[in-house]
């Protein structure tokens, strides 16, 4: 299916139906103000889009709901047909196997090598040894990392660590990724070799979700963007030079 070039929400064609639909959702944490207000939204099957705004606009709050690392204060989210208010906590860690989430500070284990770092989803989820062998070799091959699996992840460089991370995400063959600032540690050349590397994913069919301030590689990779602003959706894609101009207005103030 063809990606929206709209920044809309836009909500699910009859007889098409989104791999994820908000259908009005809101979001405080506790003692707080609305962080996602009256949220409607779909993503298809195999689309690719970003989700941008200023910080504090609520992007990570946005993945947290798909993941179900916090629950909506209100309104209804389905993911790939689960209507996510009907999953128990107990239900939870089987429904977020079906994901792969990749962080901006990598998260991976430093005591363990590469290899076991990947494997680890795989050993959670009961694996045979041979099959976590030929999977996580894969995985890595498809980062470009097949020749450190020995390697300990503190002596990769920042970009190598977070395609262990990205090959961790990917090692179960989930057909969503779900990426929260996922190139905000590191350089531009490294940021952009990681952006390329979902976009690979989504040619084979993953539908993929990042949330993310790289408004250039956001242009350069010209794909849906959700903007977020006050909590809301709003129809605006934003820019490389209109960010350096909100960034010269608040420092003028
Ligand atoms: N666990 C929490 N408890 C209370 N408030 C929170 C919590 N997590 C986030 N917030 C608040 O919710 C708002 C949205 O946060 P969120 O992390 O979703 O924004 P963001 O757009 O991802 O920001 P950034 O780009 O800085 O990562 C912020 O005002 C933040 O302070």
């Amino acid at each position: 299916m063809s990606a929206p070039k709209s920044s809309s929400g836009s909500s699910s064609a009859p007889g098409n139906p989104a791999l994820i639909q908000f259908s009005q959702v809101s979001h405080r944490y506790p003692g707080g103000r609305d962080v996602l207000s009256d949220i409607n939204l779909a993503i298809h099957p195999g689309e690719m889009a970003f989700v941008t705004g200023s910080s504090g606009a609520g992007k990570s709050t946005l993945l947290r709901l798909i993941a179900l690392l916090s629950r909506p204060s209100r309104g209804q989210i389905v993911v790939g047909g689960n209507n996510l208010s009907h999953i128990r906590s107990r239900q939870v860690a089987a429904y977020r196997q079906q994901i792969g989430i990749i962080f901006q500070n990598f998260n991976l284990l430093y005591d363990r090598s590469v290899f076991d770092n990947v494997a680890l989803p795989l050993v959670i989820r009961g694996h045979a040894h041979e099959d976590i062998g030929r999977k996580v070799r894969a995985a890595l091959d498809t980062v470009g990392l097949l020749n450190r699996e020995r390697s300990m992840p503190l002596t990769l460089s920042g970009g190598e660590q977070q395609r262990v991370g990205i090959a961790r995400a990917v090692v179960t063959k989930p057909r969503l990724l779900l990426a929260d600032e996922p190139t905000g540690n590191l350089d531009p050349v490294m940021a952009w070799d990681v952006m390329k590397l979902f976009e690979r994913f989504n040619q084979v069919g993953v539908s993929v979700l990042v949330a993310t301030h790289a408004i250039d590689l956001v242009e350069a990779l010209g794909k849906r963007v959700i903007h977020l602003e006050g909590g809301r959706i709003v129809d605006k894609r934003p820019t490389a030079a209109s960010k350096v101009a909100d960034a010269d207005a608040k420092e003028s103030h």
